[in-house]
């Protein structure tokens, strides 16, 4: 990422004016038609592009001709339809805080599937690129904050370590959008392994045709899970691949502290990526409790309830593959049940794991799960930093380290805490300084704080965008600490109001 509007231009110079390179090959295009509707984005009326995402550029193959600012906007805005793009909103279903809706994308549009040099596929969607067949009342655009939300968040999720769509440009559109106020609008170009869905599932499932759901599983066991294709039972092996890849994708949520907001089926992606950063937020001191989002007001998806609405999620993906199963329902059941029951415990696994990471164990001791559960309430009822706490007992451990610890406290309880842990360290035979070094890759030291993510927003709705893309840079190398980043890792000053996230803009 590039500080300056001029280096942005360099950039973007570098990129080919009429093709940007892209190598189309749309295979969701040749699905039954009931998957989609062809939609061409509606022109906007004064396209100008604000970010661009150059090392994700590099990786999608985007060739290094020539291209102007103008033809960016043009092109990242839907303005100008790219050669071999085959424009559509795909439809799909989804139970929205837990009741079963039809949706379909009502205002992203799938350009088509770009194909890397390395034969790499990727999903190229515009996020607010006008009404489709799916809109239903909703205006087809999205406001420039929430936008620019995705673009961080994602971001910073990749470069946690993270499965996630990603973000290769927002562009401004020169229009309003009308919300509780009047808005900037904007584009986002969104970049993922799919847009597959659980929600495409349903859709598919909601068909009174076993052939529907059939075609949808056969084209996500080519696209994704080609592995499974060969075995016994290839759908079973589908439902254990998918409940796998989510047992470790919410592990990795729970391990940095990340609240999705609105974890409806419609917006659990099937590849197993982080998808629809709407009401996201990472969470700043630890409570299984937290809730940001506005919407939520039963909790629902509240941090620590993410693993069972996981599961809860896949149970409704498993019932869509019941007829592919087995020809018994009976025994479709049972062998869905049993495949669902694993979840907990692969859950459990993969957090355990991630969680000894972060404590600088390289090793398995029976009693590890309880000095996990030990340190969370103690965080909990010290109301300590989650990120801060984590990344400061590595300094603990180390009177050499970069900066003071800033998450540690000094109560009797975890003080308590710390000896044991000392204790257990202690029994490795790896050095402290390997469980360091463990510590330091594995507790990242800046997320994207909400004040944070709110500053660059605002400053960018008043046209200054250096606020975010400073923070894009920071957030970038998560791992890395000094002096100047110090900042990016305070958390927020307590305030009288609750932070607040916000839904569908
Ligand atoms: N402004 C809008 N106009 C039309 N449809 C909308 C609008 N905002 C949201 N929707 C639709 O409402 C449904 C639920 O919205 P949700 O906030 O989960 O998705 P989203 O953020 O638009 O998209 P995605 O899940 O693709 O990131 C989706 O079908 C979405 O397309
Ligand atoms: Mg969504």
């Amino acid at each position: 990422m590039k500080d300056s509007k001029q280096d942005l231009n360099e950039a973007l110079k570098k990129i080919s004016a009429t093709s940007l390179g892209w190598n189309f090959d749309n295979s969701y295009t040749r699905l039954p038609k009931a998957f989609f509707v062809k939609q061409k984005p509606t022109p906007v009326k004064a396209p100008h592009i604000v970010l661009f995402n150059q090392p994700l550029a590099a990786t999608l193959g985007l060739n290094a001709e020539a291209i102007l600012e103008d033809e960016a906007s043009l092109a990242f805005s839907g303005n100008t339809i790219p050669v071999g793009a085959e424009p559509i909103a795909q439809a799909y279903a989804g139970h929205q805080f837990g009741h079963l809706n039809m949706l379909g994308d009502g205002r992203a549009i799938l350009l088509g599937e770009h194909l890397t040099p390395e034969a790499n596929r990727y999903d190229i969607q515009l996020k607010g690129a006008g009404v489709t067949a799916y809109s239903r009342r909703g205006d087809g655009r999205a406001a420039l904050g929430p936008m620019l939300r995705e673009y961080i968040i994602s971001e910073a999720m990749h470069a946690l370590g993270i499965p996630t769509t990603r973000s290769l440009a927002v562009v401004t559109t020169g229009e309003s959008v009308y919300r509780d106020s009047i808005l900037p609008g904007a584009i986002l170009t969104r970049v993922a392994s799919s847009h597959i869905r659980v929600g495409t599932f349903q859709f598919a499932a909601s068909h009174d045709d076993p052939e529907i759901i059939r075609t949808l599983a056969d084209y996500t066991l080519n696209r994704h899970f080609p592995e499974c294709i060969g075995t016994e039972n290839k759908y079973l092996s589908l439902l254990n691949a998918v409940i796998d890849h989510q047992a470790k994708l919410i592990a990795q949520w729970m391990q940095v502290g990340f609240i999705h907001g609105v974890m409806n089926t419609d917006n659990m992606s099937i590849c197993g990526e982080s998808i629809d950063f709407g009401p996201c937020a990472f969470m700043d001191s630890y409570d299984p409790a937290t809730v940001f989002s506005s919407i939520d007001q039963q909790g629902r998806y509240a941090f620590g309830n993410q693993p069972p609405i996981a599961q809860w999620n896949l149970t409704r993906f498993a019932e869509t593959l019941l007829p592919l199963i087995h020809q018994d329902v009976e025994e479709a059941i049972r062998l869905a049940e049993k495949a669902l029951r694993a979840f907990a415990d692969k859950y459990q696994q993969y957090w355990l794991a991630g969680m000894r990471a972060k404590l600088g164990l390289f090793t398995e001791a029976p009693d590890d799960l309880a000095l996990v559960e030990e340190l969370l309430s103690c965080m909990k009822k010290n109301r300590m930093d989650y990120t801060n706490t984590f990344r400061g007992l590595s300094s603990s451990l180390n009177a050499n380290a970069p900066t003071a610890a800033q998450g540690n406290i000094d109560t009797p309880d975890f003080i308590t805490w710390q000896q044991q842990w000392n204790k257990r360290l202690s029994s490795q035979t790896k050095s402290l300084d390997d469980a360091i070094a463990l510590m330091l890759k594995t507790n990242p030291a800046v997320i994207p704080r909400n004040h944070q993510v709110e500053a660059a927003l605002s400053a960018a709705e008043s046209g200054d965008f250096t606020v975010q893309e400073k923070l894009l840079e920071v957030l970038s190398q998560p791992f890395k600490e000094d002096a100047s980043r110090a900042s990016y890792r305070m958390p927020p000053l307590p305030t009288a109001m609750p932070y607040k996230t916000f839904c569908g803009t």
